[in-house]
């Protein structure tokens, strides 16, 4: 098979890079999970043929039969109008033998020490360098969150195993982390506020410059339901040092946790002095050096990566015998937070014990079906140890709950209304929009006692309030 070389395409003079239209001869993605399906299925768009790699072979089955496997506003669409442009596959070996670019975007889950478990990234790294071809010249790039050193590690692995075959491949590297949001992710692949670029080598700077000039320079048609952002700025691609990149993933992800557990620590002493967080919060935001996002009160941060991150972040400080003690702080607000929305619910009910409690939301954020660190499925474990009935609801991820969890003693509700009758609470965990316009006020009178503990203050407080509820927001 003939092996592709690097398109050499002429500067374009707004990039200094690729011009927009030359699509590269194929992108590997390794790992289908959240980021590699959405980076995917978001490069075929701009025209890239992409090669998926999985080592789940349901999931791989699954993608071929064109089911989308997560739950991300406009992937189903995406997948099936790239399907041309797209192949999935379990043979990671073959699968990166004509690529120019191979993505890593496999998991990075935290050890129970807390550091990040990077044995599937150099596990990616193996087999690839045991699929190269002699003469290939690829880029490889790690997208995945990973420590500081994990892009020499991934370099290091792949040349011991060129080596030990006696294949010559010219290998370029870089890191290239990944800022999407889950319930956003098309929509923040194509439309970065950055494109981050760590590496000292000028031909892996300009494939990904290649490979992201549609991003860059905004030139692509935007799909069907995603459109183009008003007054966003063009994105900046950042190109730096591989450990500075490495870097900037996990100090941005931090901040914004750190960001979140500030807001929650007014919001308790809002409670106290009478104050209403969503105020502070509001007039806190106007100020542009504060800015306005990620200071919503509420149960506090989960989900697949400010709980990892923030924690590899610290195993990354501790190995230089650093410290970090705001970011410590952090988790530890964070998990005050949840004491306190127990501590609330056991103030108005008196006794936990033996009471219906509903709870609403499970997945850890509206948008998605993901249920990693989900602060609901957190308060419901300690709702259950502390003996309260728990009857659980959410609009997507009921049947995924319930088979993550089949030891739970606990009802799962497929409808709001069964949740709530007869319930001695309601714990609002994740604000999907599918709550948000409900009949509340026919809704709780159908309780047995009428508590409402809104933990993302989404629900109509005042009307509640004048209509006898008991209702507790957070911070206000
Ligand atoms: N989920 C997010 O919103 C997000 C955003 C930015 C960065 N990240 C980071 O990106 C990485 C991937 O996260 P994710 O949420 O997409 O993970 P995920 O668990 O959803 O998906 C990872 C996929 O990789 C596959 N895989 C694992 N090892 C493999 C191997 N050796 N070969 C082939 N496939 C393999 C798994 O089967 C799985 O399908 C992590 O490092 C994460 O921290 C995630
Ligand atoms: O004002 C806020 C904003 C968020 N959250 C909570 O914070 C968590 C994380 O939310 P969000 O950041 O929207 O979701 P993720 O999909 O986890 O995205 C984060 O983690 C990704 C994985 O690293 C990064 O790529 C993204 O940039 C980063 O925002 C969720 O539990 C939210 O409910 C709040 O409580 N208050």
């Amino acid at each position: 098979m003939n092996t592709p070389a690097l398109e050499r395409p002429t500067p374009h003079p707004r990039t200094g890079g690729a011009h927009p239209a030359a699509p590269l001869a194929q992108v590997t993605i390794i790992g289908s999970g959240y980021v590699g399906l959405n980076t995917g299925a978001v490069l075929a768009y701009l025209g890239h043929p992409v090669v998926m790699v999985d080592r789940d072979e349901q999931r791989v089955r699954d993608l071929q039969a064109g089911q989308p496997v997560i739950f991300e506003v406009g992937l189903p669409d995406l997948l099936s109008q790239t399907r041309a442009q797209t192949t999935f596959t379990t043979d990671l070996r073959a699968g990166v033998r004509d690529a120019q670019v191979i993505v890593i975007a496999v998991g990075t889950p935290p050890t129970a020490s807390g550091d990040a478990d990077t044995r599937a990234v150099e596990q990616a790294a193996q087999e690839i360098a045991e699929g190269l071809q002699d003469g290939q010249r690829c880029v490889v790039v790690v997208k995945s969150t990973v420590p500081i050193g994990t892009n020499r590690r991934v370099k290091s692995v792949i040349d011991r195993v060129l080596h030990a075959r006696g294949v010559q491949a010219q290998v370029h590297y870089a890191s290239n982390p990944e800022f999407l949001r889950e319930g956003m992710a098309l929509h923040d692949t194509l439309y970065p506020d950055r494109v981050v670029v760590g590496s000292d080598d000028p031909e892996a700077l300009r494939a990904l410059q290649q490979l992201y000039t549609p991003i860059l320079e905004q030139t692509f048609t935007p799909p069907p339901g995603l459109p183009r952002p008003d007054h966003k700025p063009l994105p900046t691609l950042m190109s730096t040092d591989a450990t500075s990149a490495e870097l900037v993933k996990y100090a941005s992800n931090a901040f914004l946790a750190v960001k979140i557990s500030f807001i929650n620590e007014v919001a308790g002493l809002c409670e106290k002095v009478g104050a209403d967080v969503s105020e502070v919060a509001r007039g806190m935001g106007m100020d542009i050096r504060i800015g306005a996002g990620f200071l919503q009160a509420g149960v506090g941060w989960g989900g697949s990566c400010f709980p990892k991150d923030v924690l590899a972040l610290q195993a990354v400080a501790a190995e230089y015998g650093y410290t970090l003690p705001i970011v410590q702080a952090a988790g530890e607000v964070n998990r005050r937070q949840r004491a306190h929305m127990l501590e609330r619910l056991q103030d108005a009910l008196k006794v936990l014990r033996g009471r219906q409690v509903a709870v609403l939301g499970l997945t850890f954020k509206p948008g998605t079906s993901d249920l990693r660190e989900s602060p609901g499925l957190d308060l419901i474990q300690q709702l259950l140890r502390r003996g309260a009935h728990v009857r659980a609801h959410d609009p997507v991820a009921l049947s995924g709950a319930q088979a993550l969890y089949p030891d739970l003693d606990l009802d799962w509700t497929p409808s709001v209304e069964a949740a709530l009758s007869g319930a001695d609470a309601v714990l609002l965990a994740t604000a999907w929009p599918e709550y948000l316009h409900l009949d509340w006020l026919d809704l709780t009178r159908r309780m047995r006692t009428r508590v409402v503990l809104d933990g993302r203050n989404a629900l109509p407080a005042e009307l509640l309030r004048q209509d006898g509820v008991a209702y507790m927001g957070v911070g206000r």
